[in-house]
């Protein structure tokens, strides 16, 4: 406050989002907003710009909050607010090192994420896109008995690696699909798993008994490249293969040999390195590889509720009250 009055703090925001995050943050009257008014990322020349003096930052997956933009905003940035639970993006440890909040948005995108997992699995382990695809260009000629067999996951070894809050939401939907067998990998076993009839057990045991192979693990130095030729090579060759986490927890080029060699039956990638992939990638000429665009989170009310999450997280941020999603780190 200077001279008695309150001073209006300065916000950046990346990107449009959901309006009910937009109205939270009018209706505040704390600070002022600006918008990179677009649906495109902002570039970089402009998030510098943007940023400056900023006491807030309302950022998404997509910007890469390092020390140059910490060094642009400068030291009247008190909280980082990005929309999203991965946080990958953001340079940590120069962000402890200044002092500033960050929040996120865990729990809110679970249902929507796990959902978008299990239609990714079915999708590509009962191969609809290829389906779809025939049936349009005429391949589709009778009942064959033989002819787009894929697999189920009725009596199967389901291997969860991560089983954290999407994990296990994942988990518990699969479930009911008659799975045998829910193994779960990570850095510690966990006592909810027993919900699911987890079993904790080590990665080399998960890839080489499932068949049902799913990455829900944060992108970390730890998990970087994990799913590499080794990975690959110890999975079944009727194993499927399916990641909703990050893309650079995959070595796309050991997949792509893993999948056009048939070491490995097919593969589901809701996240890709980068994002969006080219067109031209070699991953997009196999048809045992599903790609979508990174559309884990995307229902309406899901991206709604991100949205106005963040927008609280940003708001306690600046006030420097409670978050209802702090990152703690
Ligand atoms: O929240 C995230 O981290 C996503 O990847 C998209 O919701």
């Amino acid at each position: 406050s200077i001279g008695g009055r309150t001073e209006i703090m300065k916000v950046f925001i990346t990107r449009r989002i959901p309006q009910e995050g937009m109205k939270i943050l009018s209706q505040a009257g704390v600070c002022k907003v600006s918008l990179w008014d677009s649906d495109e990322p902002v570039p970089r020349v402009e998030l510098l710009k943007g940023v400056e003096g900023a006491h807030g930052l309302l950022c998404l997956l997509s910007d890469k909050i390092d020390t140059e933009v910490l060094d642009a905003a400068g030291p009247n940035l008190k909280v980082i607010s990005t929309l999203s639970v991965g946080f990958d993006h953001m340079a940590m440890d120069e962000i402890k090192k200044r002092g500033v909040r960050v929040g996120y948005t865990p729990d809110v995108l679970t249902d929507a994420t796990a959902e978008l997992t299990v239609a990714l699995l079915l999708a590509t382990a009962r191969r609809l896109p290829e389906g779809v695809v025939e049936v349009k260009n005429g391949g589709w000629s009778t009942w064959k008995p033989l002819w787009l067999c894929g697999y189920g996951l009725s009596g199967s070894t389901v291997g969860v690696i991560g089983l954290g809050r999407i994990g296990m939401a994942i988990a518990r939907r699969l479930n009911p699909f008659g799975v045998k067998r829910l193994l779960y990998s990570g850095r510690t076993a966990k006592s909810y798993a027993a919900e699911v009839e987890g079993e904790y057990v080590p990665l080399d045991t998960l890839v080489s008994e499932s068949d049902f192979v799913v990455v829900s693990c944060a992108l970390t130095p730890e998990t970087q490249g994990l799913c590499n030729k080794d990975f690959f090579s110890k999975m079944k060759n009727t194993a499927v293969f399916i990641n909703t986490s990050r893309g650079a927890v995959v070595n796309q080029e050991d997949l792509y040999q893993a999948l056009s060699s048939g070491q490995i039956a097919c593969a589901g990638l809701d996240v890709t390195t980068p994002e969006p992939l080219p067109t031209d990638h070699p991953l997009l000429t196999l048809k045992n590889c599903v790609v979508l665009p990174h559309i884990g989170s995307a229902t309406y009310s899901t991206r709604g509720i991100m949205a106005e999450l963040s927008a609280n997280n940003l708001l306690a941020g600046l006030q420097g009250t409670d978050m209802p999603s702090e990152l703690k780190f």
